[in-house]
């Protein structure tokens, strides 16, 4: 079963308390940013501060990844090495415009990797679309390289370049979402979508989740640990859809005993996908702590 990423918090690399806590919330995925939440001078610091997080503190479960300053800035070379060397599992490329960017970037983390004796290929990457041109190279880019894990949105950057600022149906987004979604399938790697940054307003981040939920992203970034919660109980299967998934999985069960790939299950056609989707609703509802080991509901 892929691994589960429906939250992906924001840290800043320069803050050590933030740092320092950032394990507590549960978020599936923890990004240590040295990038646009750390200011220039500021830069060094961070670096330091999440090598030294990355290398003592015990984060669990979490998929620890960190967001990178660009090769085109003078700090990426040198986040690249650090990061590398502190064991990092995914590296995120910031405003990823074309595929070459993925290559470029690969061959220094090869580099590295290569410098300080680490198996080739063990640090993923992952790359943020920002941009027009990145929306458009969407698809090149999801396939550029072996590493990648996903592609994500960074909504902020793109709605200023499209002039444009975000609003609550989330239309401006909409082609952005689609391309990054199509272009992430079409390479079977996750895809991701952006911050929501009015953290207070609960109502306009649940619709937000709603929407890319329903359109099949993976999971989306968070800034702050409220939003973890409210997530995961959109992402979490409604009980009639664990007790629908489980029918599915029995009765494909019943079918494979008789030799068919398909049956029926009151009256609806029960084949491949659906029996897909059914485990990935099983998978869900587990990661959710809705159902014990067997996929029975607790009770309430
Ligand atoms: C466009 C972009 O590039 S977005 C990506 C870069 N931006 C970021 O990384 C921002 C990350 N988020 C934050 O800095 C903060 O959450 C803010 C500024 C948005 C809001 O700050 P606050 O209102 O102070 O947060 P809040 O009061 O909810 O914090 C509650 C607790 O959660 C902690 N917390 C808040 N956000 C985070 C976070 N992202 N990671 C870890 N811990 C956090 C706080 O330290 C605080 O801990 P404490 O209770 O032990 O003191
Ligand atoms: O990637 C994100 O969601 C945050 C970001 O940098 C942006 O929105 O510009
Ligand atoms: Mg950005």
């Amino acid at each position: 079963m892929e691994r589960l990423r429906r939250t992906m918090m924001f840290v800043p690399g320069n803050n050590p308390a933030m740092i320092k806590d950032a394990g507590i919330y549960g978020a599936d995925s923890i990004m240590f940013d040295l990038e646009d939440s750390v200011s220039l001078t500021e830069k060094d610091t961070a670096r330091m501060l999440v090598f030294e997080a990355l290398q003592n503190v015990d984060y669990g479960n979490s998929e620890l990844v960190v967001r990178i300053n660009g090769l085109d800035t003078e700090m990426g070379k040198a986040d690249i090495y650090a990061m590398v060397k502190a064991g990092v599992e995914v590296i995120r490329l910031p405003k990823t415009e074309t595929p070459d960017d993925v290559v470029e970037t690969e061959k220094v983390i090869a580099e590295a990797e290569k410098f300080f004796g680490i198996e080739n290929g063990r640090t993923h990457m992952m790359a943020a679309i920002e941009s027009a041109e990145g929306v458009l190279n969407a698809p090149a880019i999801a396939k550029a390289s072996d590493r990648l894990i996903g592609i994500a949105l960074g909504a902020e950057d793109y709605v200023t370049m499209m002039k444009t600022h975000r609003y609550p149906d989330g239309a401006e987004l909409s082609f952005a979402r689609n391309m990054i979604l199509h272009g992430a399938r079409a390479a079977g790697i996750a895809a991701f979508d952006t911050v929501y940054s009015d953290v207070d307003n609960t109502e306009g981040f649940n619709h937000e989740v709603e929407i890319i939920h329903e359109l099949g992203f993976d999971g989306k970034s968070v800034i702050n640990p409220r939003q973890i919660p409210l997530v995961n109980a959109i992402y979490a299967p409604s009980d009639k859809e664990i007790r629908n998934a489980k029918d599915v999985l029995n009765a494909i069960e019943e079918a494979h005993k008789k030799g068919s790939g398909v049956i029926s299950l009151r009256g609806k056609m029960v084949d491949k996908p659906v029996v897909a989707r059914a485990q990935r609703t099983m998978a869900l509802a587990k990661a959710s702590n809705l159902v014990d080991e067997d996929g029975n509901i607790y009770a309430k």
